[in-house]
């Protein structure tokens, strides 16, 4: 159903350009209104059409607002659902948040809102380590998981308005507990940011009294630890609220640490490869293909004969087919796989037709595993 309305999106960045962009194309009779304190990042997503309107009051809009998205940093967010609750809302409101925590936010909303204002909890797992508007996408999550934490009083009715509303994600919703949410994304998401975040500083400890440890740290390195490029603000503010479950999950971690130093002091070989044979059956096991939490980019490998022009013909080819290239490297060895060009895409249809493209002009091309 098409919903009809006026839609209040506080903070108008990459998730929430992107959650206003699935919106607009389902809705075409919704009036989007960008808030956000960072002004050029709210005219660039009226110039992109992100939103309709850019507003510098968001009080008043508020009150006029049918559906109101949080989708800022977590802190802020949480801010800005107390400055919510001291104004007169619409009866009906809907107010959701994008953000990568859930239990606080659902503390404070329950401590905040009593009869017809109603906030649901949100999540899409899916993103990037890019920020700001020129980097939302109306497909970003397609096939991904949407979680939604609905507070126990919610009803039913309203969880759907708020599916119908955000049905051009293309997502699957998953309705979770928020606790577990968080446990399960602490798992996933926020701890292993910690730790990508850890092995770069560690490999910049190694690289003040080494010169060629930059050198080397280059190429795959640098592709594990994408996701330490990520906003430090929003990442400050996820771990400030996850606390009690990553402190657990640091002491999980450091347990097994010790583990596996005793493994090496140890050294006896038959532990030391079940430990890695171990870590490498249950990683086989994942799939390959599904949207988990951390985005996985779709990657193309291509043979290239060393002759001039040739990356140029690729591209070429593939921007007159209408593909975007998010990423593009040369790898000069590796041993797992065959091509030496590799193009990451955003979609896997994209990476489909890529392939499709190429092999028709003679190019041979591996997808990676
Ligand atoms: N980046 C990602 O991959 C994902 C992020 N999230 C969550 O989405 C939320 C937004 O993150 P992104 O869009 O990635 O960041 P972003 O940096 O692209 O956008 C955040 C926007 O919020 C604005 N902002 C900051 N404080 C504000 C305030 N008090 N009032 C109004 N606007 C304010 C900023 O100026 C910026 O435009 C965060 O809570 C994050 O945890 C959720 C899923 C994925
Ligand atoms: O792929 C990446 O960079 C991410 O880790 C994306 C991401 C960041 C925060 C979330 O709450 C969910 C997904």
């Amino acid at each position: 159903m098409s919903e009809k309305g006026r839609v209040l999106l506080i903070g108008v960045g990459l998730i929430g350009g992107s959650v206003a962009l699935a919106i607009k194309k389902e809705h075409k009779e919704a009036t989007i209104i960008g808030f956000d304190v960072n002004h050029d990042n709210c005219m660039l997503a009226q110039k992109l059409n992100i939103i309709d309107v850019c507003t510098g009051n968001f009080q008043e809009e508020a009150s006029l607002a049918d559906l109101i998205i949080l989708a800022c940093p977590v802190e802020k967010a949480e801010q800005c659902l107390e400055v919510l609750s001291t104004l007169p809302l619409k009866e009906d409101v809907i107010i959701t948040d994008v953000c990568s925590t859930k239990s606080k936010m659902m503390e404070k909303a329950e401590q905040y809102f009593t009869g017809n204002v109603t906030f649901i909890g949100g999540h899409p797992m899916a993103g990037s380590h890019k920020v700001g508007p020129g980097s939302a996408r109306a497909h970003l999550f397609e096939n991904a998981y949407y979680i939604i934490t609905p507070s126990s009083t919610t009803p039913q009715t309203k969880i759907n308005k708020l599916k119908s509303w955000l049905i051009g994600t293309n997502a699957n919703f998953i309705i979770m507990d928020p606790d577990e949410h968080d446990l399960v994304t602490g798992v996933v998401s926020h701890f292993p940011h910690i730790i990508a975040a850890s092995l770069v500083r560690h490999v910049q400890q190694h690289a003040a009294s080494n010169d060629h440890v930059n050198f080397l740290a280059a190429g795959g390195f640098r592709d594990i630890t994408r996701i330490a490029s990520s906003s430090p603000e929003m990442w400050r503010d996820i771990v400030r609220h996850n606390q009690p479950k990553l402190l657990t999950l640091l002491d999980e971690w450091m347990a097994e640490m010790q583990d596996v130093r005793n493994l090496l002091m140890e050294g006896d070989s038959e532990l030391i490869f079940d430990y890695f044979h171990g870590a490498k059956k249950y990683r086989d096991s994942l799939p390959v293909r599904a949207k988990g939490a951390i985005t996985s980019f779709y990657d193309l490998f291509v043979d290239v004969e060393d002759t001039p022009g040739v990356i140029s013909d690729i591209t070429t080819l593939l921007a007159k087919e209408h593909i975007s290239i998010t990423n593009i490297r040369i790898i000069e060895a590796r041993e797992d796989v065959y091509g030496v060009l590799r193009l990451s895409f955003q979609t896997e249809q994209d990476l489909n037709r890529a392939k499709v493209s190429l092999e028709n002009k003679g190019y041979e091309t591996y997808i990676s595993m």
